[in-house]
Formats: structure tokens, C-alpha cells, sequence
């Protein structure tokens, strides 16, 4: 092995290019991390960040190019040869097995071994103390099924930490954070980069850019526009590197909830056995309301009780005037509720189908009222979904596992509208989701909801609420604390409510947040 590089430089990844099916993802591509740096990667869905961050880290090789590592010209032939030499990629797409515990599923592999067998009590003692070292606190016995999302995450970070790697790879691993929970990662985060540690954090949310890390690179269509420290940028012109102009307006121009809205859809002292508790929230046809909150308080089981896949056990549903009940999601699209998941893996998706199979899943001839969809009109509408939201794929028959994250959330989108829905209920829409294609969302829904949908949105990226909220309701342990209109919401009210204070003791005022989107 010959020594090739600066000793600060880490990583060096030189003139890399990789094609899939004729489709050029990466081209001539260079990029280097220094020693105990954070380097964000940036750019819009399918730019090519995951796959340029697989061949990094030994997932996939390159057609061309060369990795130097450690000063060391390096090839890896898979990721575990790649983690044995010290890089570590903690995906998006989470693979912990839920029916070990947290403690087994990081040390699968390493298991310790006493008389032939494993050694649990060992093994979980060393998991705790892994945790330890980067100060999260969990139980090591509880089983994997049991953890919120966001605790899944900092396991799997936990157990990418087991090799005490010299380069952390970390692909949105705030997308199912709450903010106290990213705070925790970015402390983290600081820790470890102090110790000498080099991260390398796939992100599309501009605030972290600017909060944790020392250098950015973006990528569009495969190529680097912009290599610079973060000191040198501002926001602006990361945003114009990514998506090659100026964004000026981020959100429509949201409407008043005058007093005449005509009432699509009423929930009345909804309550479930265990997480809700006398909810009253009202989506008016034409509007788009938004509902916020810390995670895990409650959210979730509404959202999902609303398209039958949770089940309420008290209260009243009032549809277009009617009480309706819903058992199950094909109840609810009879009735002409969309739902968009936050879990487009498994609920979303079926991977191995194809982008058009995909889209063709939903049957609108059994769930259209009138029976009037047909199956031509249904794939028109569906090519349509995909031009207008710019879905990029290298053919719509190439199988939907191969798509971007971001890319794949859209598909989710042009499958639901081609449907027509008149309530259409969104979970985390944007999650994962790149600024350009964020803001065709926005705008998409603003339509939506001019056309006389009615829409709720479930969020908890804070500038989202309160950039497309009409009005927005706010969840605290399972009960609505408060509701705010469009124009008196800030950061500072929903934060209150959201730690379950009431308002009065506010001051009245905006804030940064709301000032900038009502600009
Ligand atoms: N195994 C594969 N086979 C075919 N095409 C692929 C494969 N993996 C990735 N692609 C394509 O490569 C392009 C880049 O995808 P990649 O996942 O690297 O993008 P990304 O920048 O990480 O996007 P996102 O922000 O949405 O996660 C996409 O067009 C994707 O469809």
C-alpha cells in the first residue's frame, strides 16, 4: 500500500464514476474529508449522495476511480471489509432486527462467547457500555419492535459506534428525530469529531448544514457544483448550488379560515385505549391544517386512526356531515381519504414492483364511487404525477427499490393523487425530501386544497408547519393543546404548546421563523 496523501486528510475518493443500466449516477467525481471534521453532503433527490456514499464505504464498486483511506489506497470488496478498515455508513433505511434486543442487535456478529454459546449478560453489559461512550441511554434488554423510530436510529448509530470507526457515515439521520433528540445526536456528533472522528452527514435540511458542520459538498446530477467551508456560504447560495437558481418565495400564500368554511371532516372527543384522549379537530374543505407537536404524542395514532389503521375507541368521525366509522384503509378510500405514511418502506412502496406497478396498486375502478376512473385515464394520470413532480427515474419500469429516497416519496404522491381524494392525510410528507422538490410539494398542495381538498398534515419540521398551515392544531401526551391560524403562529407558541403550556403567558409578537415565511 502507498502513501498518497496529506496525514489530515482521511478520505480522498478520486475521478469516481459509476452507471446503472446505461444511466450515468456519477461522474468524475472527487471528494475528501480531513480528520476530526464534519462534512455535509448535499444536493436534490437521486444527485447520487447515497450511491457515491456506498462506494465510500464498500456497498458497491466503482466503475472507475480510486479510494485512499488512512493515507492508504484502498479497495473494498464489501462494506464489511470497508468497516473492518474503520468506515462505518449508518443508513436511512434502518436494519435492526426487531425481535432481538437493542444490546444483541449491536453486537450481532461480535457476540461473545462463553462454552460454546453466547454470552448474553457480557454482551449486553458491553452494548451498555458502548452507549455510554456516546451518552445515549437506553435500556440494552428492551426488544428492537418496542423503540420509536427515533430510538432505532441512535441504536444503529450505537452499533456503527461498536468499531469505534475513524469515519461515521451518516445518511439524514435526524429525518425521524424530535429536535431534543437531535440536539442529543449533535452533541454527539461534537464529541466524537473532538476525539478525531470524521463525519460525513447526508442532509437536506439547510439549519443542520449550518449548525454542525465545517465543509460542504454539493452534488447535482452526479457532478460536484460546489465544494467550500461552511464559514464562506450562506444560505442562499448553498440553495442556488443545489438547485442551480434562486428560490424566492418558499411557500404559497396560505388562506384565512373565515368562518364560512364549508366542513369536510369534524373529529369529536376522539380517544383511543391507550394514546388519545378527547381530541376535536376540524378540516374544513379548501384548507390545509396542519398538526404539530413533539414526536410520539399522539400523532401517529391519529393519523393512521383516520385511514382505518388505527383503531379509535371513542368519540365521533363527522364526514361531509355523516358519521362514518373506519375499519380499515379500503373503508376510508371509498370514502376518499388519502393517506401518505411516514413509512414509505413498507407502506408506501412495494420495492420489488416497478415504478409503474407501483402506481398502479391502488384499484380505482373498485374504490372510485362512480366507477368512472378507467384504467387509461388512471395511467395518463400517473405519467402526469410523475412529470409534475419530477420523479426521476432511469425508466418507469425499473423496480422502485432502486429510486432515491426522495424519489420513491414522490412516486408515493402521484400514486395517491392520481385518485382523487378529498381529504388527503400526509405523515412526515417532506421527510427525506430535497429543498426543490419540498417546495413543488407545497405548492402542490396549495392546488390541491384550491381545488376543494381538504388536507391535514402531520409534522414535525416546525418552518413546514408553519409555512403551509392554514391552521394548525398541537399535540401534547395524546390531547390537543391548543390550535393557532396561520398568521398568529410562531416557533415560540407552538413550542409552548407543544411542552404542554397553555398561552397566556406569552408575549404577543412574532418571531425569526414566522417573520421570514410571512415575508
Ligand atoms: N442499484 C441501482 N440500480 C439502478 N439505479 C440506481 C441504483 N441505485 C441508485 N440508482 C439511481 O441512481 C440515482 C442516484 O441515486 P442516489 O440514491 O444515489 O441519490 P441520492 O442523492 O442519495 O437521493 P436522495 O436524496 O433522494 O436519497 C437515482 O436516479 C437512482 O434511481
Amino acid at each position: 500500500m502507498e502513501k498518497t496523501v496529506e496525514p489530515q486528510v482521511v478520505l480522498l475518493g478520486s475521478h469516481l464514476t459509476k452507471q446503472f443500466y446505461g444511466n450515468i449516477v456519477l461522474e468524475d467525481l472527487s471528494i475528501s474529508c480531513k480528520r476530526g471534521t464534519v462534512l455535509a453532503l448535499v444536493g436534490e433527490n437521486g444527485a447520487g449522495k447515497s450511491t457515491l456514499m456506498n462506494i465510500i464505504s464498500g456497498g458497491i464498486q466503482p466503475d472507475s476511480g480510486s479510494i485512499t483511506f488512512m493515507g492508504n489506497s484502498v479497495t473494498f470488496k464489501n462494506s464489511q471489509s470497508a468497516k473492518k478498515m474503520g468506515i462505518a455508513f449508518v443508513h436511512q433505511e434502518l436494519s435492526l432486527l426487531p425481535d432481538l434486543s437493542v444490546g444483541e442487535n449491536m453486537m450481532l456478529g461480535q457476540e461473545p462467547v462463553r462454552y460454546g454459546f453466547i454470552h448474553h449478560r457480557k454482551l449486553h453489559e458491553q452494548a451498555e457500555s458502548v452507549l455510554k461512550e456516546i451518552q445515549y441511554d437506553v435500556d440494552v434488554y428492551r426488544m428492537v419492535k418496542e423503540l420509536t423510530p427515533a430510538e432505532k436510529q441512535m441504536v444503529e448509530i450505537a452499533k456503527a459506534w461498536i468499531d469505534r470507526p475513524s469515519l461515521l457515515i451518516l445518511d439524514e439521520p435526524t429525518s425521524s428525530l424530535s429536535k431534543i433528540e437531535t440536539d442529543h445526536l449533535f452533541k454527539m456528533i461534537r464529541t466524537l469529531k473532538s476525539e478525531g472522528t470524521s463525519i460525513i452527514l447526508i442532509t437536506h435540511r439547510m439549519d443542520e448544514i449550518f449548525r454542525i458542520c465545517d465543509e460542504v459538498v454539493v452534488l447535482k446530477d452526479g457532478r460536484m457544483t460546489k465544494t467550500e467551508k461552511i464559514e464562506n456560504l450562506t444560505r442562499d447560495d448553498l440553495i442556488q448550488a443545489m438547485v442551480g437558481r434562486e428560490i424566492i418565495h418558499t411557500f404559497p400564500p396560505r388562506k384565512g379560515m373565515s368562518i364560512q368554511l364549508d366542513s369536510l371532516l369534524k373529529l369529536k372527543s376522539i380517544g383511543d385505549e391507550g394514546r388519545l384522549n378527547e381530541i376535536d379537530l376540524e378540516v374544513p374543505r379548501g384548507r390545509i391544517i396542519g398538526v404539530g407537536g413533539l414526536e410520539g404524542q399522539g400523532q401517529r395514532q391519529l393519523a393512521r386512526g383516520l385511514f382505518g389503521l388505527h383503531f379509535f375507541t371513542h368519540g365521533e368521525l363527522i364526514l361531509e356531515g355523516k358519521r362514518i366509522s373506519l375499519k380499515c384503509p379500503v373503508d376510508a378510500m371509498k370514502k376518499g381519504i388519502a393517506f401518505i405514511s411516514d413509512d414509505r418502506k413498507s407502506e408506501g412502496l412495494i420495492l420489488p414492483l416497478s415504478v409503474l406497478e407501483n402506481m398502479s396498486l391502488l384499484n380505482f375502478d373498485a374504490i372510485s364511487r362512480y366507477g368512472i376512473i378507467s384504467r387509461k385515464t388512471e395511467r395518463r394520470e400517473i405519467n402526469q404525477g410523475i412529470t409534475r413532480l419530477a420523479v426521476k427515474t432511469a425508466s418507469p419500469q425499473l423496480p422502485v427499490q432502486f429510486l432515491s429516497g426522495g424519489n420513491q416519496q414522490k412516486v408515493i404522491f402521484a400514486k395517491w393523487l392520481a385518485m382523487h381524494p378529498r381529504l388527503l392525510i400526509l405523515h412526515e410528507p417532506t421527510r427525506g425530501v430535497d429543498v426543490q422538490s419540498k417546495l413543488e410539494i407545497y405548492r402542490l398542495l396549495r392546488e390541491l386544497a384550491d381545488g376543494g381538498v381538504g388536507i391535514l398534515v402531520f409534522t414535525s419540521d416546525m418552518l413546514e408547519l408553519i409555512g403551509i398551515s392554514d391552521r394548525i392544531y398541537v399535540m401534547y401526551e395524546g390531547r390537543i393543546m391548543g390550535q393557532l391560524d396561520g398568521e398568529e403562529a410562531t416557533e415560540e407558541k407552538i413550542m409552548t404548546l407543544s411542552s404542554g403550556k397553555l398561552l397566556t403567558d406569552i408575549q404577543k409578537g412574532g418571531d425569526v421563523l414566522a417573520a421570514r415565511i410571512n415575508s
